[in-house]
């Protein structure tokens, strides 16, 4: 556990297992006795190889996918469907096409009839949090990739919820872009304090922005470490240059190689 790590604890995954059924298919045991916390304003990413059963315990935790075992608990409450005390962002943005940012930052407010001057005082908020001042009356195609991820991110905040779940949300960006945007991720989490929990394969993104690593061995996804990121905070990109950031990356990548490279193969 980090010292950021506050007595709170805000997720608890308990036993957690999947196994995938299909009558076309062989059965698929996704995830196995994952037991894991997430402290009240913590940062924890999970990094594995491809397979490992990731994004699988994500959508557990938000509720969009049952549990084989085990359960998950957000201040206490078992969860078993999506709620507003969890948001998340995904690879892909979805933003609606035909709202301006403003009007998407809103959306979830709006959807809980929160007025419409309020939902916009609120959007704002967050639209200026995620640097996005200036562009509230643009539409989603006016936008670059790396702004329509913070508009995301901007609009998952704006519910208020519980906890943030980040599924590879800059992935589908290009490498100087997704730099950038972990220095924005870093800078909104300074701002809001949020509990985040995020899914990503760069090892080196997982060190940057996060208290805490936990690493999942390869199907079935299980915990194989936990690492706490003891860097100082707050942190820049000059830090990815340091020995003692260098030295957590090659930890990390030599415990997870041997898996990377297997499942390459296995396509
Ligand atoms: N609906 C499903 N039916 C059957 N198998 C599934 C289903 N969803 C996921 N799986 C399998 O469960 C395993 C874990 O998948 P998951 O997408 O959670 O892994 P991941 O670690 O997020 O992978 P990646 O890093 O490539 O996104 C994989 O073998 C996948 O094929």
């Amino acid at each position: 556990m980090s010292e950021a790590q506050s007595e709170a604890v805000r997720l608890r995954v308990e036993k957690i297992g999947k196994v995938f059924g299909r009558r076309d298919k062989p059965v698929v045991e996704a995830l196995r006795d994952i037991d894991m916390t997430v402290a009240e304003g913590e940062f924890v990413s999970i990094v594995g190889a491809s397979g490992s059963g990731k994004s699988t315990l994500l959508r557990i935790i938000d509720g969009l996918l049952a549990p084989s075992s085990g359960r998950v608990l957000v201040d206490g409450r078992a969860v078993d469907r999506p709620g507003r005390d969890r948001a998340v962002v995904f690879q892909q943005d979805s933003l609606l096409p035909w709202k301006t940012v403003i009007e998407n930052v809103a959306y979830g407010l709006t959807l809980a009839r929160t007025p419409k001057a309020e939902a916009h005082r609120t959007a704002q908020h967050f639209i200026d949090i995620a640097g996005l001042g200036g562009f509230e009356h643009h539409y989603p195609h006016q936008l670059s990739g790396g702004m329509r991820q913070r508009v995301n991110v901007a609009r998952a905040l704006a519910v208020d919820p519980k906890i943030l779940l980040l599924d590879e949300p800059f992935a589908a960006l290009d490498a100087q872009t997704r730099e950038i945007m972990q220095t924005e991720l870093l800078s909104i989490w300074q701002e809001t304090r949020k509990t985040v929990l995020l899914i990503t394969h760069q090892i080196d993104e997982a060190v940057f922005l996060s208290d805490r690593v936990i690493v999942f061995s390869a199907r079935p996804g299980t915990i194989r470490e936990e690492i706490p990121v003891r860097l100082p905070r707050p942190r820049d990109l000059h830090l990815k240059r340091s020995p003692e950031f260098t030295a957590l990356v090659d930890h990390i990548w030599t415990s997870i190689e041997a898996e990377v490279r297997a499942s390459l193969k296995q396509g």
